[in-house]
C-alpha cells in the first residue's frame, strides 16, 4: 500500500496571548484556517521496522527530529506498530515561516499512517496526540477554520471565511517561534479582538474579517527583524484589502477579493522577495 497526503499550510487570521503560564507556554487564542499551498507525502510501508524519512529541501531534518518522523514513531509506540516507514516529503511550504508546514506534515502522517496500520483512531483521537507533537499539530488534524485554545490544542470549529485570495510574501529569514514567544512582554502586548473575527466570520462579513486582522506576536517580530515591517508596507501599499504577519513569522499575507487588484500585488512583491504565492482558502 502506498498513500499520497496533502499537508496545507495554515494562517492566523487573529492570534491573542492571554498570559503566560507556568509550563513554559503562552495562554493563546487564535482563529486559524488552512490554504491551498501544500507539501504532499508519500507514506510507503516498510518490511523492516525503521522510519525513513526524505525531502527535496536542505532546511528539514531527516532524522527524529523531522515532524512527520515524530509523528510515525509516537503512533509506533502508543499502538506497538512494528512495521516501519518510508516517508518523503515533497516540500512546498516555506520553513520556519509562521505557516505550521512541520505540524501539518505530522499530522499528514498521523492521518496516513492511521490508515495504513488501521488504527481506526477518530480525528479527535488523532489531534490529541498530535499535541503531544507540537502546538499546531492538532489545528492541523482538524483543518479548515477554526479557534485555537489553550496553547493551540483546544480546537472549535468555525465557518470558512468568504472566498478570496491569500498573497503570502515571505523573506529570505527563518524565525523561531520560541525566540518570537521569549520576547513576549505580556505589559506590551496589543490584544486583537478574536470575538469580533468570530462575529465576522459567522456573519460572512469580508470587511469584518479585513477589519479584525490582529496578531500579537506581530510587534515582537517586527521590532527583531524590520525587514518583515518593509513587506508589510508594500503589501498595503500595493493595495492589499488587509495585511497581517502569521503565526511568529516571519510570513506576512495580504487578502485581496478583486482579481484585478491581485496582479498589482502579487507583480509589486515578486520585485524584491523571492518566495510569493497566491492561494485560496480551502473549502472554496
Ligand atoms: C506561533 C504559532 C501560531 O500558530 O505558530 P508558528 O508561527 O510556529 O507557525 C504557534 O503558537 C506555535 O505552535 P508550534 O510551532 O506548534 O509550537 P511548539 O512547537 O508547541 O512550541 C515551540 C515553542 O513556542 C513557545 N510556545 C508555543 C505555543 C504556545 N502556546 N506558547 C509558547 O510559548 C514555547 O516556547 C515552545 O517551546
Ligand atoms: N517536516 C518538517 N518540515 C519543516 N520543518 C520541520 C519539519 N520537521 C521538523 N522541522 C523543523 O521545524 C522548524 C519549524 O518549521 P516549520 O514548521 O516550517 O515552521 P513554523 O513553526 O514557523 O510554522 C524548522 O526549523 C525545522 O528544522
Amino acid at each position: 500500500m502506498r498513500l499520497l497526503v496533502k499537508a496545507p499550510a495554515k494562517i492566523n487570521l487573529s492570534l491573542d496571548i492571554l498570559g503566560k503560564r507556568s509550563d513554559g507556554y503562552h495562554e493563546i487564542e487564535m482563529v486559524m484556517t488552512t490554504i491551498d499551498l501544500a507539501d504532499r507525502l508519500e507514506l510507503v510501508p516498510l518490511e523492516e521496522d525503521r522510519i525513513e524519512v526524505t525531502s527535496q529541501s536542505r532546511y528539514v531534518p531527516d532524522d527524529q527530529r523531522n515532524l512527520a518522523y515524530q509523528a510515525a514513531n509516537l503512533l509506533k509506540t502508543k499502538f506497538q506498530i512494528q512495521q516501519g516507514v518510508k516517508i518523503s516529503i515533497d516540500k512546498a511550504i516555506p520553513v520556519a515561516a509562521g505557516l505550521a508546514g512541520g505540524s501539518s506534515d505530522a499530522a499528514a502522517a498521523l492521518k496516513g499512517l492511521n490508515q495504513i496500520w488501521g488504527l481506526h483512531l477518530s480525528t479527535n483521537e488523532l489531534a490529541q496526540i498530535g499535541s503531544e507533537i507540537g502546538s499546531d499539530v492538532s489545528f492541523c488534524v482538524h483543518g479548515g477554520t477554526a479557534l485555537a485554545q489553550g496553547r493551540g490544542e483546544k480546537i472549535s470549529p468555525l465557518p470558512t471565511p468568504p472566498n478570496c485570495w491569500v498573497i503570502l510574501a515571505k523573506p529570505e529569514i527563518g524565525v523561531s517561534t520560541a525566540e518570537i514567544y521569549k520576547n513576549v512582554n505580556m505589559k506590551n502586548v496589543v490584544h486583537p479582538n478574536t470575538k469580533a473575527m468570530i462575529k465576522a466570520l459567522k456573519e460572512q462579513s469580508y470587511e469584518g474579517i479585513c477589519n479584525h486582522l490582529g496578531n500579537a506576536l506581530e510587534e515582537v517580530t517586527l521590532k527583531m527583524y524590520p525587514e518583515v515591517a518593509l513587506i508589510k508596507e508594500q503589501m498595503e501599499k500595493f493595495g492589499a484589502d488587509a495585511v497581517l504577519m502569521s503565526g511568529s513569522g516571519p510570513t506576512v499575507f495580504g487578502l485581496v477579493q478583486h482579481d484585478s487588484r491581485l496582479h498589482r500585488v502579487y507583480n509589486g512583491l515578486r520585485g524584491f522577495c523571492s518566495q510569493v504565492f497566491a492561494v485560496r482558502m480551502l473549502g472554496h
